[in-house]
């Protein structure tokens, strides 16, 4: 273990509180393995970014972190309580906002749908300003998802995710679908999203760059059948910025040490 490793068990727990715990989670499709005993547990306040090989099942996992997909074997416990069905307080924003916005609605109610059960109509038009305001999006609630740019559907997106409070947001690949350098803005607004709502995410991506630029803490995966290969914390200081962060001898260090965690499970993969 070097020094920037934990633990998979403890990363996470020794000095927090436990939002999110997953034991020995484990997934089959058929005769299929794909996790075979995943376990780290997330604590209220991180941003932790998971990252594998292609195929590892990285959105198997986080499909079955949401409820959105019964595990095989194992469990994840949601504060407190196992997850058997999406719970209330927790968002996803997926990798497709072409599919996850409704076309016929506006983003102001696109944002509004889900927050109807939790907020009175009267609270409802300053809290969808404040997410919009926040996402980079003030004043285009009015328009539909097909008037606006792909990098302004995707940051719609995370408005809605973002504007019932929930305790969590667990994004899947989010920026995979963008251009480069709308990717890069929307790194830096989901950080900024995290400091202005001091929301716990769960990013998932394949892009190691991206998971140690964002992350507090990142979880490598195997191949499948996959467990946790290695639980890295990132001591890069906040706020982070594209050129110097990334110009910082600690964050080459990490950059590689994941690259090669996951070099190794590639091969590791293929002799299987
Ligand atoms: N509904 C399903 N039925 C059967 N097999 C599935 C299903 N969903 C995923 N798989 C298989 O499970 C494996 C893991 O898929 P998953 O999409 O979770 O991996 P991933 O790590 O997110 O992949 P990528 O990085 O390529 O997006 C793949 O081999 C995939 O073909």
């Amino acid at each position: 273990m070097t020094e920037t490793t934990l633990n998979s068990r403890t990363a996470g727990s020794a000095d927090g509180d436990v939002l999110l715990e997953l034991e020995n989670l484990q997934k089959s499709y058929g005769e299929n393995r794909i996790l075979a005993g995943v376990d780290f547990s997330i604590c209220r306040g991180e941003f932790v970014c998971v990252v594998g090989p292609s195929g590892s099942g990285k959105t198997t996992l986080l499909r079955c972190m949401a409820g959105l997909l019964d595990p095989s074997g194992g469990r994840t416990v949601f504060e407190g309580d196992e997850v058997l069905e999406p719970p209330a307080k927790l968002a996803v924003v997926f990798q497709d906002y072409s599919r996850s916005l409704l076309p016929w609605m506006t983003v102001e109610q696109n944002i509004e749908l889900p927050m109807r059960n939790k907020f009175p109509k009267t609270e409802r038009p300053q809290r969808i300003a404040q997410v919009l305001e926040s996402v980079g999006l003030a004043g285009k609630g009015g328009l539909y998802p097909w008037q606006m740019s792909g990098g302004m559907q995707q940051r719609a997106a995370i408005a809605r995710g973002l504007a019932y409070q929930p305790d969590v947001l667990l994004m899947d690949e989010p920026f995979a679908a963008v251009d480069a350098q709308t990717r890069i803005d929307l790194e830096d607004l989901v950080l900024k999203v995290r400091r202005d709502f001091d929301t716990t995410v769960v990013f998932v991506t394949h892009d190691i760059d991206e998971a140690v630029y964002l992350g507090d803490r990142v979880i490598v995966l195997s191949g499948a059948p996959t467990t946790v290969s290695e639980n890295i914390e990132v001591p890069l200081p906040h706020p982070r910025h594209q050129v110097t962060t990334k110009s910082l001898p600690e964050y080459a260090k990490l950059r590689s040490r994941i690259f090669e965690l996951i070099q190794n499970a590639k091969s590791h993969a293929s002799i299987r």
